[in-house]
């Protein structure tokens, strides 16, 4: 199983680190623009294997895709994060050049891969990804929902003062500070509702901290987060790799699931060694429909702003 990683920076970095720990990959190519840089990442990476008891081997290399050739999984983390007060709209300038221009690439040398777009605005440099390039729709993954929906279990669990094995809990919608959608009537502490537990007061307080997750990291470190980001699209690329049949919510085209057409947004996706190999329509209240296609309109606004 031969994974690339385009963007060797926090994302990337962290990203490689955690499939290497949980070793299930038998290589990992980690590529970047910036001279030696991937390299360097790279050979400090391998340097904990005898440490952490790895054997997936990890190499870098600066922007030669001929690397790539053969990958079976590949990342998108290439591209700029925000600093404090940005949202991650304002990011699209910059980040669909590099975005399109990284997706070509690989392509060209692994044909049947499978991509997992992690750069900003997400949602719409995952809908760039599928305009660019010929791949079937199942095969390119939008990273977002896994990581929101981690923050919301950590939120839910502070609140209920639980651990957070105890919880479970799912983010559909855009991957922003204003489209996320925390399914708080479906969340569970052990099977039973957190409704049970928690007043309606501190849920939407669960509900508006868990949206604006990445913006308050955002403003503590003065750029984006790396960890939890990174350790969701591992989660992907396992699941992927050793096609566990798993459920996340992840960005994908949609062609009438939900209502909606045309565009890339957080939904219920299954998936395994084909990628997306189903769209769960989970049932949905008219409230949370409401948000889910408010937040649809807010994707397709910044879809708008793409030169296609
Ligand atoms: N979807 C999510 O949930 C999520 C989570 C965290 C970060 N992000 C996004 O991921 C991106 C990366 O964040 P980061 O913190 O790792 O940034 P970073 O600056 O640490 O790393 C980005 C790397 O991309 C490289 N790069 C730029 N252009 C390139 C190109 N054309 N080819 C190859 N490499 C190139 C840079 O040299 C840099 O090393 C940002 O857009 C950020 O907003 C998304
Ligand atoms: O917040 C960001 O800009 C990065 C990422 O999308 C996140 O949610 O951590």
């Amino acid at each position: 199983m031969k994974v690339t990683i385009v963007g060797a920076g926090a994302v990337g970095a962290s990203c490689a680190e955690y499939i290497a720990i949980k070793d299930f990959a038998s290589e990992v190519v980690l590529l970047d623009i910036k001279e030696g840089y991937a390299e360097g990442k790279a050979m400090d990476l391998m340097q904990c294997a005898s440490l952490n008891g790895f054997d997936t081997k990890i190499t870098g290399v600066t922007n030669d895709y001929s690397k790539t050739a053969g990958s079976d999984i590949a990342v998108i983390t290439s591209g700029i994060p925000r600093k404090p007060g940005m949202t991650r709209e304002e990011l699209i300038g910059i980040n669909a050049g590099i975005v399109k221009s990284v997706a070509e690439s690989l392509v060209a040398e692994s044909p049947n891969v499978i991509l997992i777009v992690v750069s900003n605005p997400m949602d719409t440099m995952t809908y760039l990804a599928h305009k660019a390039i010929d791949l079937p729709k199942n095969k390119i993954i939008g990273m977002g929902g896994a990581l929101d929906s981690a923050r919301f279990k950590y939120r839910l669990a502070e609140a209920l003062e639980a651990p957070i094995s105890d919880v479970d809990g799912m983010v559909i919608g855009g991957h922003s500070d204003v489209g996320m959608v925390p399914l708080t009537a479906h969340a569970t502490r052990n099977s039973v509702k957190v409704s049970e537990f928690l007043s309606e007061e501190r849920l939407n307080q669960v509900m508006e901290d868990t949206k604006v997750g990445g913006a308050t990291l955002t403003k503590l470190l003065g750029t984006s987060a790396w960890y939890a980001p990174g350790a969701a699209v591992s989660a992907l690329v396992q699941a992927i790799a050793c096609d566990q049949k798993k459920m996340f919510p992840c960005s994908a085209l949609l062609e009438g699931e939900f209502g909606l057409n045309d565009l890339c947004i957080g939904v219920p996706v299954i998936l395994g060694r084909n990628g997306i190999e189903k769209i769960v329509e989970i049932e949905l209240s008219e409230a949370e429909k409401t948000k889910l296609h408010t937040s649809a309109e807010g994707v397709k606004k910044t879809n708008g702003l793409l030169e296609l």
